[in-house]
């Protein structure tokens, strides 16, 4: 385990959902959402974390400072008209991509059809604690804590699930313990169900991603979950285009059987932003199923569009 691994995972009994890590070299800062505790307590809180920090191997230097401001949530759906076209892929590696620029970011994995993310975040059977009544977000090597249908039944069983488990599943990992964390990436299942709505209706998503592959925009699926979200007034942040084109694993020359530009111009004529392409890589695919996110360079331009979008929201 890296340092910053060491650090989640003493901090998570402690203080994780209020605790959010950085860090650089040897050193780490530690920001500590004390709101809602006393004065002594939250003293206590700062004290402690600081000395289980310098017990860690590797970290020379600690700091730990405290906010009372508890972040406002946000929001971010990632959604598409269909499986399989590396929904959670994009998910992960956006939320990786904006934590390693420095955000507060967890991720909420509401697929039921195929909760990959526990595999993908690399904590595939561990289980999240409750505090209050509440689910504490497992920490991850990646600084994307994570609530996961697959946590709560294993990565098999949810697929059964009816309407009504689904989106109480959806509520209970929402409803998590992320004091401290300003955006939530939430990993939607694809199409446009049951859980579609509860998330619209219910938890007023800030914005949605739209992942499509080319082919699938052919197929106007991705169009018809763009239409449900923009019907029912959830700004849609962009579109993201995946598997596209084939990046060569020896030269990393990028081809295009499809043909190139194809997404671009379908998200211009439905007036929707075109956050970025990524190509059918093998680099991806061996890093999501190793379960890191060190693949990161595809994905940095889209985060920093995301990223934009979020600090304009105010
Ligand atoms: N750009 C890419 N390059 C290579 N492989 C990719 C890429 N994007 C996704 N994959 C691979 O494609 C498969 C499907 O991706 P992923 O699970 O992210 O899709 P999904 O849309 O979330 O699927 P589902 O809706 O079924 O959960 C995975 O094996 C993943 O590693």
């Amino acid at each position: 385990m890296d340092p910053r691994q060491q650090l989640d995972a003493l901090l998570a009994p402690l203080a994780a959902g209020r605790a959010t890590v950085r860090v650089e070299g040897e050193r780490a800062s530690i920001i500590l959402d004390v709101s809602g505790l006393s004065e002594r307590a939250r003293e206590a809180l700062a004290a402690e974390v600081e000395a289980t920090a310098r017990t860690v191997p590797g970290i020379a230097g600690v700091r730990v400072a405290q906010t009372s401001q508890r972040t406002a949530r946000r929001l971010i759906a990632v959604a598409s008209g269909k499986g399989g076209v590396g929904k959670s892929t994009v998910s992960t590696n956006l939320a990786a991509a904006l934590a390693a620029a420095g955000r507060s970011v967890g991720m909420v994995d509401a697929d039921i059809y195929g909760p990959s993310q526990p595999r993908l975040l690399g904590v595939e059977g561990v289980k999240p604690e409750a505090r209050d009544n509440k689910l504490v977000p497992v920490p991850t090597a990646a600084g994307v804590p994570l609530l996961s249908v697959g946590q709560l039944v294993g990565p098999d069983k949810a697929l059964a699930w009816r309407g009504p488990m689904a989106t109480n599943a959806l509520t209970q990992l929402i409803d998590g313990d992320w004091s401290g964390t300003g955006t939530i990436v939430v990993d939607m299942p694809p199409g446009t169900g049951d859980v579609q709505l509860t998330m619209i209706q219910k938890h007023k998503p800030a914005g949605v991603v739209i992942v499509s592959t080319p082919q699938d925009l052919a197929l106007i699926d991705a169009r018809r979950a763009i239409d449900l979200f923009r019907q029912t007034g959830v700004p849609v942040i962009g579109l993201v285009e995946n598997m596209a084109g084939y990046a060569c694993p020896h030269c990393g020359e990028v081809s295009d059987p499809f043909g190139s530009g194809g997404a671009e111009a379908a998200a211009a004529a439905m007036g929707i932003p075109f956050l970025g392409r990524v190509p059918l890589a093998m680099a991806i695919r061996e890093a999501s199923d190793a379960g890191n996110v060190a693949e990161r360079t595809a994905f940095e331009g889209i985060a920093a569009r995301v990223a934009d979008w979020i600090d304009h929201q105010g």
